[in-house]
């Protein structure tokens, strides 16, 4: 059950209340956070979440990976670096965590220009993840809208990808979080009389931390923070837990780009930030707006950019306070390890 109760106006009425209690349960809990990620980016991003208060492990090959999916608190798949043994590994961890019921993250890591990781993708994607991340272009491309952006870098802003997240989230039942410039997080639509055609969860998140994009693994890392909050959020939507842990992250970042000096001072600082920021801090300054609902047939591009009336949080907290899938799955890493075996790639 969504624990986020809709106001009159059917929007959260208590975003604060819900962002206190997140980080503090991140310090409680301590969620155990399994990532198959990237080599680029899996040193820091175990110190992001050792930093958050999570704990995390890399477990990551073949025979370990699905078992470990089975017992973790949250799961990240990126698609960064995807080795023959990563991405069989990657199968086996999202069908164990399917076959358990659990919460996962995708970020589909330059998908679209490259073949190998966007065919991965594909297969992925109809096991459902949780949350999706990633920028706008690896959104537009994972819906089969744009083929792709720069490497691994964006050439398209979030709102550009507004369309493509709902899309996206339609397909899964999850939520889709593209970063960008301002941030935006969309869930499934509503259904209605069987139909995906409703309302859309959806917030925005306001920062200034361009510094991020100078980090490498600035959203790589961010995927496993969302999976820290999913997994200490488990009556919460994985919309408004993608928000807060994206809302979060990014308030750490404002903070460390106040006493940085450049990317290297800020990696560390932003470290430092992401350890220190209080529930109480981070319920009084969330950068989240909620934008109202939307019908997926709107034209989501053009009400990110002027129909939408961002309800400031903060604001708003002082008034108020597969059982085919997994047979898919396998036939794919059977397929896929028979590739292996002959020495092909996919
Ligand atoms: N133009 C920008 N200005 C300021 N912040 C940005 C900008 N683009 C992205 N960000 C922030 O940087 C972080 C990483 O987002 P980005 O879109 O670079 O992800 P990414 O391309 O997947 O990153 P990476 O692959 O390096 O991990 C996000 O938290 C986002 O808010
Ligand atoms: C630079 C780079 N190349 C593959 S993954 C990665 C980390 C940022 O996505």
């Amino acid at each position: 059950m969504n624990d986020v109760e809709p106001s009159s106006t059917g929007l959260p009425s208590d975003l604060p209340a819900h962002a206190a209690r997140l980080l503090h349960a991140v310090r409680q809990e301590q969620p155990l956070i399994q990532c198959l990620t990237n080599s680029v980016v899996t040193n820091y991003t175990a110190n992001v979440l050792l930093a958050v208060g999570a704990s995390p492990a890399m477990t990551d090959i073949g025979g370990e990976a699905g078992p470990f999916a089975r017992i973790a608190s949250g799961l990240l798949v990126n698609l960064g670096t995807p080795t023959p043994e990563q991405r069989l590994a990657m199968r086996e961890a999202v069908a164990a965590r399917r076959s358990v019921g659990g919460r996962w993250v995708l970020d589909p890591v330059a998908v679209g220009a490259l073949p190998v990781r966007t065919a991965l993708a594909a297969d992925l994607l109809d096991v459902g993840p949780t949350v999706i991340r990633g920028n706008a272009s690896e959104i537009r491309a994972l819906a089969g809208q744009a083929g792709g952006g720069r490497g691994v870098d964006s050439t398209d802003s979030a709102a550009d990808a507004v369309p493509a997240a709902i899309d996206l989230a339609a397909r899964t039942g999850g939520a889709v979080a593209v970063s960008g410039a301002v941030d935006e997080v969309v869930g499934a639509p509503a259904r209605v009389g069987g139909d995906t055609g409703g309302a859309v969860e959806r917030y925005r998140n306001h920062h200034d931390a361009a510094l991020l994009t100078k980090v490498t693994g600035g959203g790589c890392a961010l995927g496993a923070v969302i999976a820290a909050f999913l997994a200490v959020g488990p009556d919460d939507s994985p919309a408004i837990c993608a928000a807060l842990a994206t809302g979060y992250y990014t308030l750490a970042a404002r903070q460390a780009t106040e006493v940085s000096t450049g990317p290297g001072s800020f990696a560390v600082a932003l470290l430092d930030r992401l350890a220190a920021i209080s529930p109480d801090e981070f319920a009084a300054d969330t950068g989240l707006s909620v934008v109202p609902a939307t019908a997926t047939d709107d034209d989501a591009n053009a009400s990110a950019a002027t129909a939408a009336t961002a309800v400031d949080t903060a604001a708003t907290a002082v008034a108020a306070s597969a059982a085919t899938v997994e047979t898919a799955v396998d036939t794919a890493a059977t397929t896929e390890s028979a590739a292996v075996r002959t020495g092909a790639t996919r």
